[in-house]
């Protein structure tokens, strides 16, 4: 990452001091009808504005079901949620004119150009036919997109996925798995993108990577089983939590078809 390593929480699990949680999630908890298993099993965790904070789960542990219930799209079972303030479950009017999502699911039309997607949202968010405009040109020169075409590829559909979730001013901005199947040319111009704007957001970006959640990531939050596993800077998580694996590979003499392999966990000798 580019950015200040203050901005990183150097080596804490606490947030840098005076900062904002623009989202505050408390004791979630989720169930679905005829799964035994609930999703969601007293999820505590804020994330702050100014921060990326990346949400790291392996399948099923538990993202896609906050994030939903983050943007309104069911509510949860018992605890609460609030982004900027307010209750996801009383007022995501209040919320939604503030609020960025990029799904792990299409939301863009056939029938529009990239250009013309940027502009639909942008008008859904309620920007004036005055400020759409310039705003649908800094994003498609941002995010590298060329208008009056239609957004045929992969790499292309989701770079505009992840410029519409910004459109508008959003505060607090949700990505769900935004460079999951991208290209490596789109993936780096998404991360880029997420660098480039996440100054004064609250931006939360699902991700099954670990790499990906360590560049990213001012903060790194954990979460397996519904429940959150740890919270903190990379650097706090990568000195506490990590079980360091060392490889020692010993050449014998001759040509020998296999060489001994030893592995273990722990300190070099
Ligand atoms: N509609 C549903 N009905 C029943 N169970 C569900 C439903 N949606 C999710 N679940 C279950 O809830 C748990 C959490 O799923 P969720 O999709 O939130 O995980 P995830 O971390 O987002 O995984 P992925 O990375 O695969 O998207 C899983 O056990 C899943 O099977």
């Amino acid at each position: 990452s580019q950015r200040p390593a203050h901005t990183r929480g150097m080596g804490s699990s606490e947030a840098p001091p005076g900062l904002i949680p623009g989202v505050s999630i408390r004791s979630l908890e989720k169930r679905f009808p005829g799964n035994p298993q609930p999703a969601l099993h007293g999820l505590s965790l804020d994330f702050y504005q100014g921060l990326i904070t990346a949400f790291l789960g392996h399948n099923g542990a538990g993202k896609t079901t906050t994030l939903s219930i983050l943007t309104g799209l069911f509510p949860p079972t018992a605890g609460s949620a609030c982004v900027l303030g307010h209750d996801v479950r009383s007022n995501m009017a209040a919320i939604r004119p503030h609020l960025g999502v990029c799904p792990q699911y299409s939301v863009l039309f056939d029938m529009l150009t990239v250009d013309e997607h940027v502009w639909f949202y942008g008008w859904l968010k309620g920007l004036s036919a005055a400020a759409v405009g310039p705003e649908q040109d800094r994003l498609m020169q941002d995010v590298g997109l060329v208008p009056k075409r239609h957004a045929q590829t992969r790499g292309i559909q989701w770079k505009l996925s992840v410029a519409i979730a910004f459109v508008g001013g959003s505060q607090v901005v949700i990505l769900d798995e935004p460079t999951a199947g991208v290209d490596p040319a789109s993936c780096r111009g998404i991360r880029e993108l997420l660098l480039k704007y996440h100054d004064d957001r609250t931006l939360i970006l699902s991700t099954h990577h670990l790499d990906e959640a360590e560049l990213l990531g001012d903060r790194v939050a954990v979460v397996a089983g519904g429940r959150l596993c740890c919270c903190g800077s990379p650097l706090f998580l990568w000195c506490h939590l990590v079980s360091r694996y060392y490889l020692t590979l010993v050449k014998g003499k001759g040509a020998r078809p296999a060489l001994p392999v030893r592995a273990r966990v722990g300190e070099p000798e």
